[in-house]
């Protein structure tokens, strides 16, 4: 379809084109030129179909373009003759011989402009081992990633609330159905309802680690505490950096633990630790017996330990406190739980319920073990190795990986490794962060592939054009505009930028925004009971609200005339449908009282 002229500023890379103003052409849509290029290799000059993209599009009122060269041009174009659609267009290049190449004449002035055809615009995309994302924003095209192009790591970046975790999850369903190897750091455990919906997506293997007793998990992650050092101990513990003292009686206890264990062969813990300190406490003697016991070579560390415990009981019984809370968080253990244990397809690594040093501290212990683990396999090194590469997703990445004159973070090193060695032994980055500014540039900047979604903040903005070479300067303006779940694409993933719709997830993550009506009309108990009692003459039983309670709501469900709702009892859906006043259950039959029905009014009932 034809849609204007190239009127100005045309270049090899850009030029300027006059639309009609009655067509609704969409931002980041594709167009194509008739084109005469000339062909080194052939000697002679080719006639080619140029692409190009609509980076900026605007109306203007048509006395203003008389200025603007082809005037005539535009006339012929703007039957509407109050208005001018004018559109700056970045020219892709022409396929041929299945290679996109740079042109390097500019378009000539007066060349019609057509609206690129379904084919061409398949053909820019086209990728073997797809990862399929997405639409494009501007017509219905489904497109995919380069699976090639996580091997250059990516980075996720948009504004909180833009769908960045909505994309982190399609792109996680995409990269398991390609056979991947998944591990996302999670922070505040939104990914862990990721194992429980995994079976919708296949047979696939999901684990949730977590780091506090008390969250969501199905193995603890433990760290050796004699794999770890004295100093990492006391800030996880919680030790001030200025208490000199406190970090000196943990930095002895461990030291003299260390001893032990090679003495007597045996892993030993923070119990362990805190015997030393406490007997330490109760004198000369007690400690002479605890030496004894444990024949380990050298005056060192009890000398010094003897002399703190007499000098300084108050540092000594401090760090025994600090010691206890740390021992209650049950990270520290004799030994760190084998990578082997831990991982599956997919792997979370729930860190909600702990302070961020010891966030911090199991980042960087679980990527080192990996990436060491990955380096043993590829120079087949002893020790545990892992066969496959990688994909490691890291949430929140300023948390972890700050620029270094901010703020020093232990997993800053072991993701800075990644980030430059990573590619080399099959460990792959997924950069998450709403605050990109906030994030160490080198390791933005070796994240060669970029998610960007709506951005507002302008330091984030400019970290953003800083770290991303490839994001024209048009796209990088567009950034605020963009609604929520749709993205630029740009880097090795992707052939070339594109704007995407982010598709639907399968997998369910904790994230999602709070419906406010829904959330706040707490008490829908009563309205429920009131409906059950319609149709079953009777209360419902507390017992029977209670297992009602244990079901999640998938969705509402629609079908003809009949409404109905989709429930997840355990690993399994259940339906409820609702027609000619009876109540449908696929698990338990028709009319029957069970929970399921329950649950399903709940969510029936209308918010008033
Ligand atoms: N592709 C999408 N299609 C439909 N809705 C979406 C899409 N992406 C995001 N949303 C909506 O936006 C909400 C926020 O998305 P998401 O949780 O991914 O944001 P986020 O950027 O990760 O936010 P936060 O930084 O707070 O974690 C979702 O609950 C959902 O309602």
């Amino acid at each position: 379809m034809m849609i204007g002229y190239i009127v100005a500023a045309s270049t090899p890379f850009e030029f300027i084109a006059t639309l009609d103003p009655e067509k609704p052409i969409s931002l980041y849509d594709y167009v194509a030129v008739d084109h005469v290029e000339y062909d080194p290799s052939r000697g002679e000059l080719i006639n080619v179909r140029l692409l190009g993209q609509i980076v900026k599009l605007y109306r203007d009122p048509y006395s203003a373009k008389r200025d603007l060269p082809l005037y005539n041009v535009i006339r012929d174009v703007s039957n509407n003759i109050l208005e001018v659609q004018i559109a700056k267009v970045k020219v892709l290049g022409y396929v041929e011989g299945g290679e996109l190449r740079q042109p390097k004449h500019p378009p000539r002035i007066g060349t019609s402009v057509y609206l690129a055809e379904r084919e061409d615009v398949e053909e820019l995309f086209k990728v073997e081992h797809g990862l399929c994302v997405g639409r494009l924003t501007s017509r219905d095209l489904e497109i995919c990633l380069d699976l090639n192009g996580i091997k250059r790591h990516l980075a996720i970046i948009a504004a909180t609330g833009s769908g960045k975790t909505w994309f982190s999850v399609v792109l996680i369903e995409e990269l398991l159905k390609k056979g991947a190897k998944i591990v996302v750091i999670d922070p505040h455990g939104e990914y862990v309802p990721i194992r429980d919906s995994i079976y919708r997506l296949g047979p696939y293997t999901a684990k949730v680690i977590k780091v506090s007793e008390h969250h969501v998990g199905d193995l603890m992650y433990k760290i050796g505490v004699l794999d770890s050092d004295p100093e990492a101990i006391a800030n996880a513990a919680g030790v001030p950096p200025g208490a000199k003292k406190i970090r000196y009686a943990i930095y002895l206890a461990w030291s003299y633990a260390k001893k032990v264990r090679k003495a007597a062969g045996r892993p030993v813990g923070l119990s362990f630790l805190r015997k030393v300190l406490y007997t330490a406490m109760r004198g000369e003697t007690a400690l002479n017996k605890l030496f004894q016991q444990y024949k380990v070579e050298g005056d060192f560390p009890m000398t010094d330990l003897k002399h703190l415990a007499s000098r300084d009981r108050h540092a000594v019984f401090s760090a025994l406190t600090y010691l206890k809370r740390l021992q209650r968080l049950g990270v520290f253990a004799p030994r760190s739980t084998p990578l082997s244990k831990m991982l599956g397809d997919i792997t979370i690594i729930n860190l909600a319920g702990v302070n961020e040093e010891v966030q911090d501290y199991v980042v960087s212990h679980l990527v080192n073990r990996i990436f060491q683990a990955r380096v043993r396999h590829v120079r087949s090194l002893k020790g545990f190795q892992l066969p496959w590469p990688v994909v490691l997703f890291v949430e929140e990445a300023h948390r972890f990986a700050p620029p270094k004159t901010l703020r020093k973070t232990k997993s800053y090193e072991a993701l800075s490794r990644v980030a430059s060695e990573g590619r080399k032994f099959g460990v792959y980055l997924v950069i998450i962060s709403q605050r990109p500014s906030k994030v160490d540039p080198d390791i933005i900047s070796q994240c060669q592939s970029q998610v960007i979604m709506r951005i507002i903040n302008p330091k984030d903005q400019e970290a953003v054009r800083e770290s991303s070479e490839l994001l024209a300067q048009e796209f990088l303006e567009n950034l605020p505009g963009l609604d929520v779940g749709e993205a630029i694409i740009l880097g090795p993933i992707v052939k070339l930028p594109v704007v995407i719709r982010v598709r639907d997830r399968v997998l369910e993550y904790g994230g999602s925004d709070i419906y406010l009506a829904t959330t706040w009309k707490v008490d829908k108990t009563a309205d429920a009971s009131r409906l059950w009692r319609r149709y079953f003459n009777s209360a419902p039983s507390p017992s029977l609200i209670l297992s009602a309670a244990r079901l999640k709501i998938l969705r509402k469900i629609r079908e003809g005339g009949r409404v109905g709702v989709k429930l997840l009892e355990d690993n399994r859906e259940v339906d409820v449908w609702f027609e000619n006043g009876v109540p449908v259950c696929s698990a338990c039959g028709v009319g029957k009282p069970c929970h399921h029905v329950y649950k399903a009014l709940e969510e029936v009932v209308e918010v008033r």
